[in-house]
């Protein structure tokens, strides 16, 4: 059974303003003990307003390296871009000294791209400090599907790669995604989800009674691991 520290709140303003001083106070920690943070963020439509209030705190940002969970293999410009959405919300304000390491190459699919992503990446073999996640209604986080092909392999603690190429049967898209390993060394998992029917879904993928690529990789997690969700 996998038990995660919960923080629950019936607004969308109060749950965004918590995970915000949340991660904000782990990443300075981070830094001043280590003298570098990293922070992964999920993509999609949930995080953005949370990631602009993470924007304008006082963190010595430019120790900080952020990265996605997981990117759609789309480019830059378009609004599919979970780069250009993290673009856009956290690397302004006082973060805009971070530092953001790409999932996505243009000019490459992302197949051939997976080797130049994976050497860029390199430093993720040191635990991130911070990981926030997202979670869909079927139970992928980042863009670990339980449809796509080989997820299980993408699900192995002993898997070598820090990143593979998906294409889910669910979701538009090709996708870059970290796996299971680069993920659950996280010194701080976050599991950052909204509405009673992701909490619903949650509820029965951490009690056993549904299995899902989400309550793999929180059962692996080996740091600090928390819910944060609002209705
Ligand atoms: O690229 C993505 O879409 C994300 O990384 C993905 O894992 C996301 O976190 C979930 O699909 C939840 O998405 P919402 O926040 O839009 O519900």
């Amino acid at each position: 059974m996998t038990v995660l520290t919960e923080y629950l709140y019936s607004a969308r303003e109060q749950v965004n303003s918590a995970l915000a001083d949340f991660a904000a106070d782990r990443l300075q920690d981070a830094v001043r003990k280590r003298g570098r943070a990293v922070l992964v963020v999920s993509g999609g439509s949930t995080p953005g307003p949370m990631l602009e209030l993470l924007s304008r705190h006082e963190v010595d940002w430019k120790h900080v390296v952020v990265l996605l969970s997981d990117e759609r293999w789309v480019e830059r410009g378009s609004e599919r871009s979970n780069e250009a959405m993290v673009q856009t919300c956290l690397l302004q304000n006082a973060a805009a000294e971070a530092r953001l390491v790409s999932l996505y190459e243009p000019g490459m699919d992302a197949q051939s791209a997976t080797g130049t992503i994976e050497k860029r990446l390199e430093f993720l073999r040191e635990r991130p400090d911070v990981v926030i996640l997202g979670m869909g209604e079927d139970g992928h986080t980042a863009s670990l599907f339980p449809c796509a092909d080989g997820i299980e392999a993408l699900l192995d603690p002993d898997r070598a790669g820090l990143v593979a190429r998906v294409m889910p049967k669910t979701a538009p898209d090709e996708r870059m995604t970290l796996t299971a390993p680069a993920l659950t060394s996280a010194r701080h998992m976050v599991l950052f989800i909204t509405g009673s029917l992701k909490l619903e879904i949650l509820q029965k993928i951490l009690a056993g009674m549904k299995t899902a690529p989400v309550g793999t990789v929180l059962q692996q997690a080996s740091g600090e691991k928390a819910l944060f969700w609002a209705a």
